[in-house]
């Protein structure tokens, strides 16, 4: 029998984790697990999520033993990998990090702009207990896979705190555009070989190529005219919530703008910050949308399972995003050095950008990690948008192992999304009062 695998889920809770599950047994043949552990410091809203994913077990590989626990031990005793996708704070704590920019006129956000500064304060010390936890109890050759967000700082975060730690930051953002790029060019997104540049949630593609051939010009002129919207009849992205259409269509605008380049969609709360703003409802952002959705549906699904037995599982398998994690650690476990984009140590991979810079570029996954590509040098206008979020991340990072005020405010004033120092003051000042629970304290 070839080696199985004990798998944990960090955040057994989220939303996401039926899909992640259902996208691991879709590969059983060739990834088999042994095991499955669900950890999470949220008993109850483990448990509720369990019971679906006790039902994906059921429906696709009833041999698999399902382990559900809050106690670290029992979690990476032995663990193989571990999916991390923890939510510090929960919901609750995006629906602020979104509203009290929003009180400013600045983006209100889950990663980016003083949102994505704040989540990423709540998360770097938890990431680091995750890494310790499973550099004393897991096997010698763990590797974590990492979506918890902000991913960007959680990256840089990591390197700083536990560079020996055998984790990979990845974000199915560029997988899921792809996705669509191949609803648009009438192909499999397998087909699609991507070129790309920049941080998480900040970066630009500059070739796509199907197979062997280059199609990004035709690209490029189908989402000057709608985006990253696919044509009616080609994606189940029709089926994505408002906002995510309204992201998708968005591309249009920094694509007539900035023709260089394919966009990351999340450059729009960078280049067309005032816009976002303007359309943005102060009283009920994305998180309130979650919660009202795909939050609610996960939990009534629990409920009404428990109940009646009876359930559709489909809404909750999640596409990409499962799939897309699942064959970043095949290629791990197997060193079969796909070519994916993930966050590693520039050292040179983009020329004149910081050598200590987190870049998401092209990499080989190998069983040693991944193995970065040679991006060579950007222009200048590139340049200079990554080097200031780069500082800003940098500087964020620092004030939380510091304890430093200063720096927490310079990494607000450095960030694009908010107009000057006065404001940037003022968000701070809210969110530590908001954060008292989660920030490292900040003198
Ligand atoms: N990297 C990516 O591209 C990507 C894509 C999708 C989601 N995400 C991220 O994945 C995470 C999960 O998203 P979600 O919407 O499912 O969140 P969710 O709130 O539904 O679930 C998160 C879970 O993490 C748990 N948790 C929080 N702190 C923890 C800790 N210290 N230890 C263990 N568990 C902890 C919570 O109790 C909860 O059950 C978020 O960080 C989200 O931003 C990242
Ligand atoms: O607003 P959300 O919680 O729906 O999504 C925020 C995340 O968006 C990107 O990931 C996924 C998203 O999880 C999924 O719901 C769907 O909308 O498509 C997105 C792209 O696959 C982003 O990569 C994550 O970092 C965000 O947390
Ligand atoms: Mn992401």
């Amino acid at each position: 029998m070839n080696k199985t695998f004990k798998l944990v889920i960090v955040g057994g809770g989220s939303t996401y984790t039926p899909g992640i599950v259902k996208s691991l047994l879709d590969q059983k043949d060739q990834f088999k697990l042994s095991e499955l552990r669900l950890y999470d410091n949220f008993k109850e809203r483990q448990d509720k999520v369990g019971v679906l994913v006790k039902k994906v077990i059921e429906m696709f590989d009833p041999e698999v033993k399902l382990v559900l626990t809050t106690d670290p031990e029992e979690a990476f005793t032995d663990a193989d990998f571990i999916f991390a996708q923890m939510r510090v704070g929960l919901y609750h704590m995006r629906e602020l990090d979104e509203k009290i920019p929003l009180k400013y006129d600045v983006v209100g956000q889950e990663t980016c702009g003083p949102g994505g500064l704040a989540y990423g304060l709540r998360t770097i010390n938890p990431m680091v207990e995750i890494i310790d936890y499973c550099e004393k109890y897991a096997s010698k050759d763990y590797w974590i896979v990492n979506y918890s967000n902000p991913a960007a700082i959680v990256a840089k975060a990591m390197h700083k705190l536990r560079p020996n730690a055998r984790i990979l930051n990845i974000c199915d953002m560029p997988v899921a555009i792809m996705r669509n790029m191949s609803n648009i060019l009438d192909c499999d997104r397998k087909d699609i070989v991507p070129d790309y540049f920049g941080l998480n949630h900040f970066g630009w593609f500059t070739k796509i190529r199907v197979g062997e051939e280059d199609r990004t010009e035709e690209l490029k002129d189908y989402v000057r005219e709608h985006g990253y919207m696919p044509p009616d009849d080609r994606s189940e992205v029709r089926h994505n919530d408002a906002s995510w259409k309204h992201t998708f269509d968005n591309a249009k605008n920094l694509m007539r703008m900035f023709p260089d380049y394919l966009p990351n969609t999340y450059m729009q709360y960078y280049l067309l910050g005032d816009e976002i703003v303007k359309h943005s409802d102060k009283n009920y952002t994305r998180a309130n949308e979650v919660m009202d959705g795909r939050e609610k549906r996960i939990f009534q699904a629990a409920e009404q399972y428990e109940t009646t037995g009876e359930i559709d599982m489909t809404p909750f398998f999640t596409g990409v995003h499962g799939e897309f994690i699942v064959e970043v650690a095949m290629s791990l476990a197997f060193n079969l050095k796909k070519r994916h984009l993930v966050m590693v140590m520039n050292n040179g991979a983009v020329k004149n950008l910081p050598d200590d810079a987190m870049v998401e570029i092209p990499c080989y996954i190998t069983k040693e990690g991944p193995e970065a590509t040679r991006v060579g040098e950007i222009p200048t206008f590139f340049k200079g948008m990554i080097e200031q979020q780069e500082a800003c991340e940098k500087l964020i990072v620092e004030a939380a192992i510091e304890g430093s005020y200063d720096k927490a405010l310079a990494a607000f004033t450095l960030n694009k999304t908010i107009p000057s120092a006065m404001v940037a003051k003022q968000i701070l000042d809210e969110m530590i009062e908001a954060n008292k629970d989660y920030w490292p304290e900040l003198k």
